[in-house]
């Protein structure tokens, strides 16, 4: 299928088999809406909905969906209606002779530049929360959090581990961060100290949010939280090691995590990424029932999505590569994860978040966070041939994730998720 509304060049993340939402703004429209991104382009939703591309789908009231500032309600509404949307959209930039396409006359009269639009957060996020779902991650970091004999817990190959996660801090790709302060205990034999983070990492991840909801008290299974889950986006889940691997004897990470979380704006579908299964790692020992596959869902529970971290270190003017990792490496799947999280009877709500936890690979390059890499600041990170080292994150440097699908002639991306560090505020503690 191709794009003939606009030019989509064959590397570009936003391809007509793509077609992710996000919420954007622009200098003549700045209540932010609801749109499509395709090429370089954005396609405003709203106005496609008062032109009356989607008036004939059963159960959408588009007018008022689409002039929402943000996805929650389109995410409510389930599979069927995504899926009739999207092949409306498709319809729309394939066929020159559509009837919404007749009477838009100029591309101009729909859509902006990317480079005209500011993006904001998908959704309201009610809830967050984030898993610890690669087997090679949560390996290395026990190795180095607990020693070698306690790496992985028992009970890490029978449940998709997790934590709730803070929702008000997570922030749009552009968005920077301010270095955090905190309790932290340098050296194990002395008092603990206050100041600003002296690890301060980043970690890669994807994260998932959550479609129509379910009540309080009534679990999902893993066939129905294939259906729940609306897209995907990429995450930064920001690690001050220092304040976290104090604070987190019993109750697990705090304010560690907790000064912010960066997503990328566009949420790419799981019905963009449906070509793109992958099986998981096979598992064993065998998880409980509720955990299984039944024959009724597809076979395939993981995505083959390439992922890369780059830096830009403070002073230079290019990126350099930190990660090359892909989804594929997570052992429990997305609807594994969302079953868990609901199995108890606990209530998801549309536009919840959830992250997949650090996705790391089996090969060095793979680790998906500075304390892997460094290996807890032990070694060196070189930055290309620059001459330039990181063992964690300094002061005005940028972190930017993408990832990307490749299908035969076309791309199913996510654009960026990047965020600059900025130097602590001096509180005169
Ligand atoms: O205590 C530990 O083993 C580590 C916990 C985390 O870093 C939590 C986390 O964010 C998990 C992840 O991203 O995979
Ligand atoms: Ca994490
Ligand atoms: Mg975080």
């Amino acid at each position: 299928m191709k794009c003939t509304f606009v030019d989509v060049a064959p590397e570009s993340d936003f391809s007509i088999q793509n077609l992710p939402y996000g919420i954007y703004s622009t200098a003549d429209a700045a209540e932010p809406h609801v749109g499509v991104a395709i090429g370089s382009h954005v396609l405003d939703m709203g106005a496609l909905a008062r032109l009356g591309l989607f008036g004939g789908i059963a159960g959408l009231d588009a007018e008022r969906v689409f002039g929402q500032p943000q996805l929650n309600e389109f995410m409510s509404l389930g599979r069927p209606v995504w899926r009739a949307v999207r092949l409306a959209l498709q319809s729309f930039l394939s066929d020159g002779e559509n009837a919404t396409r007749r009477q838009v006359g100029s591309v101009g009269a729909v859509a902006v530049p990317l480079s005209a639009a500011r993006m904001h957060l998908p959704a309201s996020i009610g809830d967050y929360t984030d898993f610890y779902a690669s087997r090679e991650h949560a390996t290395n970091v026990g190795t180095m959090f607990r020693g070698k004999d306690n790496a992985l817990m028992p009970n890490w190959t029978h449940l998709p581990v997790g934590y709730h996660g803070r929702a008000s801090s997570i922030v749009v790709s552009g968005t920077a961060l301010r270095r955090p302060s905190g309790q932290r205990r340098p050296d194990p034999a002395r008092p603990p100290v206050f100041g600003p983070s002296a690890r301060l990492d980043y970690e890669l991840e994807a994260a998932f949010f959550v479609g129509p909801g379910n009540a309080l008290g009534t679990p999902l299974s893993v066939e129905q939280a294939e259906e729940r889950i609306f897209g995907m986006v990429l995450m930064n889940d920001w690690s001050a090691r220092d304040i976290q691997a104090w604070e987190y004897v019993p109750l697990g990470p705090f304010l560690g995590k907790n000064f912010g979380t960066t997503i990328s704006p566009w949420v790419v579908t799981m019905d963009a990424l449906e070509p793109f299964r992958a099986p998981q790692p096979a598992q064993d020992p065998e998880p409980l029932p509720y955990l299984r596959t039944p024959p009724s869902a597809p076979a395939h529970g993981g995505y083959d999505i390439s992922l890369s971290v780059d830096i830009k270190p403070s002073g230079r003017d290019e990126f350099f590569p930190l990660t090359r990792s892909n989804l594929k490496h997570m052992y429990w799947s997305l609807r594994q994860q969302l079953a868990h999280h609901a199995i108890n009877g606990c209530n998801m709500r549309p536009g919840d978040l959830c992250g997949t936890g650090t996705i790391s690979g089996p090969t060095d390059e793979s680790f998906g966070s500075m304390l892997e890499l460094s290996w807890s600041g032990q070694k060196d990170v070189p930055l290309g041939d620059s001459g330039v080292t990181r063992k964690f994150i300094e002061d005005n440097d940028v972190v930017r994730i993408t990832g990307s699908c490749q299908g035969d002639g076309f791309r199913v991306g996510f654009g960026e998720c990047i965020g600059q560090v900025l130097p602590a505020l001096d509180l005169g503690l």
